[in-house]
């Protein structure tokens, strides 16, 4: 294990809590940041840009991708241990409501926190829950402040939080993230780029970390590593 996260290779990690795939791959990687030499840095943004900015269209444009996408997302959360459920009203849930202020919040949180990243995880890995698990609300102050305190930020803090999370400064934080996937090719969520020997290497989805290991010089042992090791361990002993 190298010393200083400096000397790690850099994994910018590009995604958006309205989307699930980032949500597999998001779990993923925070069980590689323990086992890979990588620096692995959150970039929250809005998948709905990177549609706009793209020229791509929305998965449920084309009904059976929906359909498929169904099936598919509840196959990967069962193999990745990921608790994937869709909402019961997704049309309301994803495209009405949206990820807007839920995404400005983690922005926010990035932003403001001394231990940032940490804290973007756990609001993160909250927010997901809520939509992608329990079939809650993630538009609303109060599930946003309920998230935070979830993620074990006090009142006080997510009182301010949610204050900052409507200020043109993390406002233009979240679209300049957002303009930094595009600028990368992005069309998509989850977007990850590796950053290997002065080359950015892009990738799209939650099914591509076997390449993305070989890229890295890493290995890939599955989406649950440390299972992993501790079977192998068991069956040597
Ligand atoms: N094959 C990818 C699919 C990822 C995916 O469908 N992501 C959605 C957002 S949840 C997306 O951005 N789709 C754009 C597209 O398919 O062009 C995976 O398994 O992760």
């Amino acid at each position: 294990m190298m010393s200083s996260s400096s000397k790690l290779k850099l994994v910018e990690f590009f995604y958006d809590v309205i989307s699930p795939y980032s949500w597999l791959a998001f779990e993923v990687f925070c069980r590689y940041r323990n086992v890979w030499d990588i620096n692995l840095k959150l970039r929250p943004a809005l998948l709905g840009g990177v549609y706009r900015g793209s020229g791509n269209r929305s998965p449920d444009d084309v009904p059976r991708k929906y359909h498929y996408m169904g099936m598919d997302l509840l196959r990967l959360g069962s193999y990745a241990a990921v608790p994937l459920r869709a909402p019961t009203q997704p049309v309301h849930a994803l495209m009405a409501k949206g990820s807007l202020a839920a995404m400005r919040f983690v922005t926010a949180v990035g932003e403001m926190e001394t231990d940032g990243d940490d804290k973007v995880e756990k609001v993160s890995r909250e927010l997901w829950k809520r939509i992608w698990s329990k079939d809650q609300d993630i538009s609303q102050l109060a599930s946003l402040a309920e998230v935070g305190r979830q993620a074990g930020l006090s009142a006080k803090k997510v009182e301010e939080l949610l204050e900052l999370s409507q200020d043109s400064a993390i406002k233009h934080k979240l679209r300049d993230t957002t303009q930094e996937a595009l600028d990368y090719g992005g069309f998509g969520f989850p977007l990850t780029v590796c950053h290997v020997d002065g080359e950015a290497k892009i990738f799209f989805g939650s099914d591509r970390f076997e390449i993305m290991a070989h890229c890295l010089g890493e290995k890939w042992v599955g989406p649950q590593p440390v299972q992993e090791a501790i079977m192998k361990a068991t069956m040597a002993s």
